[in-house]
């Protein structure tokens, strides 16, 4: 028996597929078929990526090295390489394992390269949700929501806010709220409280079973002593623990835990310092209050800086838009734009790089061939 006679091809009312609790569905079982030697690998999910190897559940744990030809494309580009969250067709030989092939990623997190020469980095694959973690007795920090939101919507995952410590806030909590449902403009946002047990039955329900959430939020915000809440026990140290161990997050690994509702998490404390807002449509969709405006200003190419006919700015002066939050955005899209045009020259001149050496290969190799007639 192999994983592949479970694939997508089954009547849908016959047993769960043994992968089903680690996120496996119709999509990836499609890719995992359509790979030319499926019948030869097994799927697995990446649970902790290290250097050359990686951590993966099938469902039982494992550890497995790169194949040559997946650390070469790794080598040219850093994206490819298979990251926490990634489905993987892993090859058995005795007993090792190696990844063969990294199957088509959905939603990704990805951390745009902030120095010069610095690659994205793609910190989560195949997430279906994102959890914000804003603390509800520390503001809330709008500007620290819009950059995560930004991050959320720029991973194609949808996010959900939650409101931590809800008790510490008393009687200020609907404020908060309200504070905070002004900036998300669409996705839910609940009051929770790991200590009291608030909110986290509705908040529950939100998580479906086999989807795929990741947790963003600063630290302190409260993360892993929602996750333990949300599990029923501890399936996370919490800084209160950490604190007593020599240096913070020492703790690095990345991992997948499971909920009771069937909904994952995937854990990468790496996340948690985060502060690139991810592409533009990442800002766009996250003040879609300014980007539905910007459709009505006279001039299609408006900088929104007092030309004649700009909607944007009749909404600031006529108290309909909130002049920081356009200064806000003004600064979002620019970190946003500078972060992708300079990503754009930096694939331009690899690729150039690679086109070289590929036609400089092809030239050798029909020399060679000549040379052989
Ligand atoms: N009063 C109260 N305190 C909480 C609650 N949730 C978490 N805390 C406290 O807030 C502190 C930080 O909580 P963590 O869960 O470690 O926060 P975190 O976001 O995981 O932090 P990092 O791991 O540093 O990113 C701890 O001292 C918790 O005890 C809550 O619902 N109510
Ligand atoms: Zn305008």
């Amino acid at each position: 028996m192999s994983h592949h006679e479970h694939g997508s091809t089954l009547p849908e009312n016959r047993t769960l597929h043994p992968l089903a609790p680690l996120g496996w569905n119709t999509r990836t079982a499609e890719a995992f078929d359509a790979l030319a030697d499926a019948h030869e690998l097994r799927p697995a999910r990446v649970t902790e990526a290290r250097r050359g190897s990686v951590g993966v559940a099938m469902p039982e744990a494992a550890t497995a090295d790169l194949s040559p030809r997946v650390r070469k494309a790794a080598e040219t580009d850093r994206s490819t390489s298979p990251t926490s969250g990634d489905w993987v067709a892993l090859r058995r030989s005795g007993d090792s394992w190696t990844v063969e092939a990294v199957l088509e990623r959905s939603g990704t997190l990805v951390r745009q390269g902030v120095a010069k020469d610095s690659h994205d980095q793609v910190l989560a694959a195949n997430i279906d949700g994102v959890l914000i973690c804003e603390a509800a007795d520390q503001g809330p920090n709008v500007g620290r929501l819009e950059r995560f939101l930004s991050l959320a919507w720029a991973s194609g995952a949808a996010p959900v806010v939650a409101v931590t410590k809800s008790e510490l806030a008393g009687e200020r909590l609907p404020e908060v709220i309200e504070l905070v449902e002004a900036v998300t403009m669409g996705p839910d946002v609940y009051a929770v409280s790991a200590h009291t047990g608030d909110g986290l039955a509705e908040l529950t329900e939100r998580l479906l079973p086999g989807r795929t959430w990741v947790l963003l939020g600063t630290s302190g915000a409260g993360k892993s002593s929602l996750l333990n809440a949300l599990a029923g026990h501890e399936v996370m140290d919490t800084g209160a623990i950490r604190h007593d161990r020599r240096g913070r997050h020492t703790t690095t690994h990345r991992r997948l835990v499971p909920m009771p509702g069937g909904s994952l998490f995937l854990d990468i404390p790496g996340v948690r310092r985060i502060d690139v807002p991810g592409g533009e449509e990442g800002v766009d969709r996250t003040f879609s209050d300014i980007n539905a405006l910007v459709d009505l200003c006279r001039f299609r190419d408006c900088s929104h800086r007092n030309e004649p006919g700009c909607a944007v700015n009749r909404a600031v002066d006529e108290g309909e838009l909130d002049a920081s939050r356009l200064e806000r955005w003004f600064r979002l899209r620019r970190e946003a734009e500078w972060n992708r045009t300079r990503n754009d020259v930096r694939l331009r001149t690899e690729r150039k790089r690679e086109w070289k050496k590929l036609t400089r290969q092809g030239r050798e190799s029909a020399r060679h061939k000549r040379g052989g007639l």
